[in-house]
């Protein structure tokens, strides 16, 4: 190493899980704190992370380009959130009286709301629209201490409006500080012009949509929406197969209200992440734990929609010996939130995951569930620099203290984006300002 561009110090206590692979059952607790800890930043990438003293003495020959001070505040990796729908033109709250009257998420769906009244506010905004208002909801992000976001297509449902969410996903991750990681998901409602004709639909989506975002090269990963009066299993199959022959890897929403087989079908398919998964089966978690599927929980999305069932993590930690990652599932519908820390609380109380489960979950088997655990995740020498400064005094207090924001500052590939509760860079190459 000739040149540290930039050394973090004074770090209170740094904690992070460890390694490029998602934390499995038990291991998901094993968490590596360092108190009065130090990191060494070169070239976007950690290059010494330790006690203070250790790293100021390993580097006292080196240049240092800029030293920065979190004054005893608690870092964690950058956190991941592997699951959102970010990409929407409009809102729902004109359905709130309707979901909070008890009328079911599928319900509302099948009366032409839900998705398919997001389809028609997607469809009718601009590129620049989508871009501005998605825009917002990264830095909200941000400033909730997230680096790296997935983000799904869906609300388009047209080869031309699908192409126009997944272009301005692409220019969000060209363009604002936080990596956007797009999922290609077509089969996320049946439009009403294929209504009572699902078939036709999934043919579409096969022959026409998927081969084009593939050939622009707009997504990794192809989602479908598994569940009674969506897609049925053999359709997701027949879709996410087809994903697969043009190089999209599969992710499924998966057994979220009945146990109609998702979770069986993405073990089946090797899918990377299986979705929700509340009314998940024994014979699908087992699935999932055979094939190495990494399970995604979305504990705001039961709560926004006052459910009384939660995803039954502890069994899928204690018993499946799963990799559980969280997300936010940031939607207009189901659940209306950028926060991460939100969902860490709704975890805590909901899923009873311990703090410990609850970062692991939110780095590097999150990392995971995007093919990113080589990369980002963990505080380790290698991987890329991106840490959540926290003003939080351990580890715990993140689910304790709810409903405020925690974040101090944020580090993003070795640049600081966010500094003192504010977004200090707006771009993509970014540095303290
Ligand atoms: N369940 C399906 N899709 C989304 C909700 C989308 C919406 O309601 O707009 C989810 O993951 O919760
Ligand atoms: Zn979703």
């Amino acid at each position: 190493m000739k040149c540290v561009d930039l050394l973090v110090t004074g770090i209170g206590r740094l904690v992070t899980p460890p390694g490029n692979v998602p934390r499995c059952g038990q291991e998901m607790k094993e968490i590596r704190e360092i108190t009065d800890a130090a990191v060494a930043i070169s070239q976007g990438r950690i290059a010494l992370v330790g006690p203070k003293q250790e790293v100021h003495d390993l580097l006292a020959s080196i240049e240092i380009t800029e030293t920065i001070d979190v004054c005893g505040r608690m870092v964690t990796p950058g956190l991941v959130d592997p699951h959102t729908h970010l990409v929407h033109g409009g809102s729902r709250e004109h359905e709130l009286a309707l979901k909070r009257s008890g009328v079911p998420y599928l319900d509302i769906l099948a009366q032409g709301g839900g998705i398919l009244s997001s389809m028609t506010s997607t469809r009718a905004a601009t590129e620049q629209e989508l871009y501005d208002k998605a825009r917002r909801s990264l830095n909200e992000m941000l400033m909730n201490g997230v680096t790296t976001v997935e983000a799904k297509s869906g609300y388009g449902l047209t080869l031309e409006d699908e192409l126009k969410q997944l272009r301005v996903a692409k220019r969000l991750n060209d363009t604002h500080p936080l990596d956007v990681v797009s999922t290609f998901m077509g089969a996320h409602a049946v439009p009403p012009e294929y209504k009572g004709h699902t078939e036709a639909f999934v043919d579409l989506i096969i022959n026409e949509i998927l081969p084009k975002v593939a050939e622009e090269g707009l997504a990794e990963f192809c989602d479908v929406f598994c569940e009674h009066g969506v897609f049925s299993v053999e359709q997701s199959r027949r879709i996410l197969l087809a994903g697969k022959r043009h190089g999209l890897v599969p992710k499924i929403h998966a057994d979220e209200i009945e146990p109609l087989g998702g979770a069986g079908l993405a073990g089946e398919l090797g899918a990377i992440s299986a979705e929700h998964l509340l009314a998940a089966t024994d014979e699908g978690l087992a699935a999932l734990a055979k094939h190495g599927v990494v399970p995604v929980l979305l504990p705001g999305t039961s709560f926004n929609l006052g459910l009384a069932k939660h995803a039954r993590a502890r069994d899928m930690i204690d018993k499946y010996e799963l990799p559980v990652a969280l997300s936010t599932d940031y939607n207009p519908g189901s659940c209306p939130t950028e926060s991460i820390q939100l969902i860490m609380m709704l975890a805590s109380l909901n899923l009873k995951m311990t703090p410990e489960e609850i970062l692991t979950a939110c780095t590097i088997n999150a990392a995971a569930a995007l093919g990113r655990g080589h990369d980002i995740g963990t505080i380790e020498v290698g991987k890329r620099a991106d840490l959540t400064i926290f003003d939080s005094p351990n580890l715990a207090y993140l689910p304790y203290h709810f409903g405020v924001n925690h974040t101090f500052g944020v580090i993003k590939n070795g640049s600081v984006i966010a500094w003192n509760r504010t977004i200090v860079t707006s771009n993509k190459e970014g540095a303290l300002q």
